[in-house]
């Protein structure tokens, strides 16, 4: 039975209301998504300082960033635009903390959704700030009334994605009206809706893996395949915990030609 690695997770904030105090809180499919792909979840809630992201960090052998809210463009230097509606700051402020911290380690990293952006920002590519005036003949990313609408998906074949979805007509959940731009150095595009909008980004660094989704594997309508994304990011992870503490044995190696 393999050993189940530790997976920090980003959770999400909402500040108090009238008649509810203040929570963090994550959507089930992002942890249920991990546990079902061998992993343990750790549920990070906003972070305030460096000193708590390395304890953190520390503890953890890899990371996923969950969808939310939008990431504020003035945080990169861009102008806000009257469809954004911002994460919650400290949430932001702590996700930012954690995702330079990850880079810098060059830990194995997941990002979906907002968490995709995330790693695209941090790593020096940009977004746009919204598809229905950016790029106005995509199809619609968004459905207010459908938490689960879906659109096609095109995949590299040479890809992790490829390598998970495979031929065949591929249908995922999108929640989003914002998208990646310029996509970061030393990463690549690996999938599209057919409309052109970037769906999936995998790093090219030897060591680090990295990859972010647009798309949703772990919404309620998620499929078997979507949850083969999770094994590959379980498995890179315990891998690299295995070479980190020199347990990888000769048998395991693979050779590359
Ligand atoms: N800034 C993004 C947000 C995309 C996203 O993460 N959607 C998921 C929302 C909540 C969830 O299901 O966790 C955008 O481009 O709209």
């Amino acid at each position: 039975m393999p050993r189940k690695p530790l997976i920090g997770i980003n959770a999400d904030f909402r500040a108090a209301a009238r008649t509810t105090p203040a929570f963090a809180y994550i959507a089930e499919g992002y942890y249920r998504s991990i546990i079902n792909a061998g992993g343990v979840p750790v549920l990070v809630p906003p972070q305030v300082d460096e000193e708590s992201v390395h304890a953190i960090l520390d503890a953890v052998e890899g990371f996923m960033f969950i969808g939310g809210a939008d990431l504020d463009p003035r945080n990169d230097g861009f102008m806000l635009h009257p469809s954004v509606r911002p994460l919650d700051a400290g949430r932001e402020k702590s996700d930012r903390m954690l995702m330079a911290e990850i880079a810098e380690r060059r830990m194995p990293v997941f990002g979906i959704g907002t968490g995709m952006q995330l790693i695209n920002v941090q790593q020096g590519g940009n977004l746009f700030l919204h598809i229905k005036e950016d790029l106005p003949s995509a199809v619609p990313h968004l459905d207010v009334q459908d938490t689960n609408h879906r659109h096609t998906l095109d995949v590299v074949s040479d890809s992790l994605v490829g390598r998970v979805y495979g031929d065949g007509e591929i249908r995922v959940t999108s929640r989003h009206h914002m998208a990646i731009d310029e996509v970061a150095p030393g990463f690549r595009v690996t999938a599209r809706c057919p409309d052109g909008v970037i769906e999936a980004i995998e790093s090219e660094m030897l060591d680090w893996f990295a990859i972010g989704t647009q798309f949703h594997p772990e919404s309620d309508a998620a499929s078997a395949l979507d949850i083969r994304i999770f094994e590959e990011f379980v498995d890179a992870v315990r891998d690299r915990s295995e070479q980190l503490e020199g347990n990888t044995e000769p048998g395991d190696l693979q050779l590359v030609a």
